[in-house]
């Protein structure tokens, strides 16, 4: 299915007695969708830095970094030799630490060449406020100077806090804030790849 043709899904739970109704969700991206895009996503990022010489592609945990090793693994079928990739926790980094103290640290992997002087690509599943990346940046300048950073994510939904923007974008999904976007992916959900959208006014 075409994400722009978007059909309304019913949730499957059902709502306990009294309980308002759950928000129906809508598939956005199929897993095709998801491929194509990721597909697309990696030969921009190789035509940008003409080539794959100097990269590390760092994911964010925890849907950033699965996202990351699929973009790799295209870069490297393209450029015929392996391109490193890592894992980049932020949650130290984060500004909203004293309002949810109890995130759990995630697990940060920096391939052995480190990323001095490399150009860096983090990862993430969805851009939104902006705040999660704005963490990654402080949590990197931690490990080292890359000579430059950009960012690659599955979803933009827009609704920015902070002068962050993607360098790399696998689909530009127009949202309300009070939607909640939701991205699944084979290998870390056991679900088939897909993204949703619940809530909002929508139906
Ligand atoms: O731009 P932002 O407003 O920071 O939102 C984007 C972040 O929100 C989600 O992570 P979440 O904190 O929900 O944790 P998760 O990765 O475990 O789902 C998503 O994976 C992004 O990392
Ligand atoms: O809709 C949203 C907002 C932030 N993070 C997500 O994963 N989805």
């Amino acid at each position: 299915m075409r994400p722009d043709s978007a059909v309304p899904t019913p949730v499957d739970a059902s709502p306990a007695p009294g309980a308002p109704a759950p928000s129906p969700s809508r598939t956005v991206l199929t897993a095709s969708d998801i491929s194509r895009a990721l597909r697309r996503v990696a030969h921009e990022i190789l035509e940008h830095n003409k080539g794959g010489s100097d990269l590390v592609v760092l994911g964010i945990p925890s849907r950033g970094v699965v996202l990351a090793q699929r973009l790799a693994a295209v870069m490297e079928s393209v450029e015929g030799r392996p391109v490193p990739v890592g894992a980049l926790d932020v949650t130290m980094h984060r500004d909203d630490l004293r309002r949810q103290p109890t995130r759990s640290p995630r697990h940060t992997d920096i391939p052995g060449g480190g990323i001095d002087d490399k150009v860096v690509v983090l990862v993430d599943d969805v851009l939104y406020s902006g705040r999660t990346v704005r963490a990654a940046l402080d949590a990197l300048s931690d490990l080292g100077r890359p000579r430059a950073v950009r960012l690659a994510v599955l979803v933009d939904r827009g609704h920015r806090e902070l002068p962050i923007r993607a360098d790399h974008v696998g689909k530009n999904l127009p949202t309300s804030s009070s939607e909640r976007v939701s991205v699944r992916l084979s290998d870390h959900d056991g679900v088939e790849d897909q993204v949703t959208i619940a809530g909002g006014d929508r139906p």
